[in-house]
C-alpha cells in the first residue's frame, strides 16, 4: 500500500550558471497528516561529437553507480544504437528506430535521426508514461552524436523542459576527445560545440576530457593547461600559429569564452576509479544531489513510531 497522498507542488527558483532564471516544481506529500518534500529526481544527459565515447562514458558510470550503492538506470535517446553494455530501462527505440525510418521513408541516416527525436516530440506523452512518477530516480541519458541536435536544432530543449515538467534537475555532460584538444584549432571548435549546447538548453552543464587514458605522458602534461586555461594566453598562442586573418575571429571566440566563464575541463579516464569519483562529484555538485534525501516509506518497524 502507498503510504504516501501526494497533495500539491511548488515551485522553486534558481539561477543557472548563465544567471538565468530557471523554474521547478517539487512535490509534496502527506504522510499521517504531515507534509513532507519529495525530493527532485536526477539525470545526466550525456552528449557530445560522434564517437566522443558517450556510450562508453554511460557504461562506466552505470558500473561506478553500481558498485558504490547508488541506483541509476540508462535512458537511449539514440534511435540508431546497437547494443549496450547496459540494458536502458527507457529506449527510444521501443517507439521509434531509425532503421525503421531510413528503410520505409527512405530518409538518410541524418534527416532519419531528426525525424525519430521529432516523431518523439509529437509523442511526448509516450516518453512522459515512460518515466512515470518514480521516486528517488537518477537517470543517465545517452544521446546521439549528431551536434546539430543541441546546437541549432531545439530538439534537445524541449526534452530537457519535459525532464523539468517531472521534476528532474538535468545536467549536461558534454564529452570532447582528449586527443584532440591539445590542438588549439580544435580546442576552440570543441569549446564553441559545448558553449553552443550550454546556451542553448539553458541547464548546468559540464565538459568532461574523454579518454584520457590513451593519451601519452608527455601529451597529459600538455594538456593540463587546458583543464582551465587563461584564455588571452590561448589566444597569443593560436595567433602564432595561424594566419594573421583569423586574428581577428580568435579575438571574438576568446571573448566569448570569456563571457561565458566556461572553459573549464574535467579530465576523464575511464580506467581510474578516482578519476570517475571526480567527474561525478562535479555532476552532483552541478545538480546538488543528495541535497534534500527523499522520504523514505517506512517499513512496517517502523511505522509503529510514526503511529505513536
Ligand atoms: N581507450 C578508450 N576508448 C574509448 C573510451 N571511450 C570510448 N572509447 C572507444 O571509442 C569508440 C567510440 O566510443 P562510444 O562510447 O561508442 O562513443 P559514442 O560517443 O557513444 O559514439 P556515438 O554514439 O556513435 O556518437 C569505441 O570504440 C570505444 O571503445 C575511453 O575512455 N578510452
Ligand atoms: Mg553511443
Amino acid at each position: 500500500m502507498r503510504l504516501f497522498q501526494k497533495q500539491a507542488g511548488i515551485f522553486i527558483i534558481r539561477f543557472t550558471s548563465l544567471g538565468k532564471i530557471i523554474c521547478y516544481r517539487k512535490l509534496i506529500y502527506r504522510l499521517n497528516n504531515k507534509l513532507i518534500f519529495i525530493m527532485s529526481r536526477y539525470v545526466q544527459l550525456v552528449m557530445g561529437p560522434a564517437g566522443s565515447g558517450k556510450s562508453t562514458y554511460c557504461a562506466t558510470l552505470m558500473t561506478h553507480c553500481q558498485n558504490i550503492g547508488r541506483t541509476v538506470h540508462l535512458m537511449n535517446l539514440d534511435p540508431a544504437a546497437e547494443k549496450f553494455e547496459y540494458d536502458p530501462s527507457i529506449d527510444i527505440r521501443d517507439l521509434i528506430t531509425l532503421e525503421d525510418v531510413m528503410e520505409e521513408l527512405q530518409y538518410g541516416p541524418n534527416g532519419g535521426l531528426i525525424y525519430c527525436l521529432e516523431f518523439l516530440l509529437n509523442n511526448i506523452d509516450w516518453l512522459e508514461d515512460e518515466l512515470g512518477e518514480y521516486e528517488n530516480d537518477y537517470l543517465i541519458i545517452d544521446c546521439p552524436g549528431q551536434i546539430e541536435l543541441y546546437t541549432h536544432f531545439p530538439i534537445m530543449r524541449r526534452i530537457c523542459e519535459c525532464l523539468q515538467r517531472l521534476n528532474f534537475r538535468i545536467c549536461g555532460v558534454y564529452l570532447l576527445e582528449s586527443q584532440f584538444i591539445v590542438d588549439k584549432a580544435k580546442y576552440f571548435a570543441g569549446v564553441l560545440s559545448a558553449t553552443s549546447a550550454m546556451v542553448s538548453l539553458e541547464i548546468p552543464h559540464i565538459n568532461v576530457l574523454s579518454k584520457m587514458d590513451l593519451l601519452e605522458p608527455i601529451k597529459k602534461k600538455e594538456l593540463k593547461r587546458y583543464y582551465d586555461p587563461d584564455p588571452t594566453l590561448l589566444e597569443e598562442e593560436a595567433n602564432a600559429s595561424m594566419n594573421s586573418k583569423f586574428h581577428n575571429l580568435n579575438r571574438a571566440i576568446v571573448q566569448l569564452i570569456e563571457d561565458y566563464n566556461m572553459v573549464s575541463f574535467i579530465p576523464l579516464n575511464i580506467n581510474n576509479e578516482d578519476s570517475i569519483t571526480a567527474v561525478l562529484s562535479h555532476i552532483d555538485n552541478a545538480i546538488q544531489y543528495g541535497e534534500d534525501q527523499e522520504p523514505k516509506e517506512p517499513k512496517d518497524e517502523d511505522f509503529e513510531d510514526f503511529e505513536g
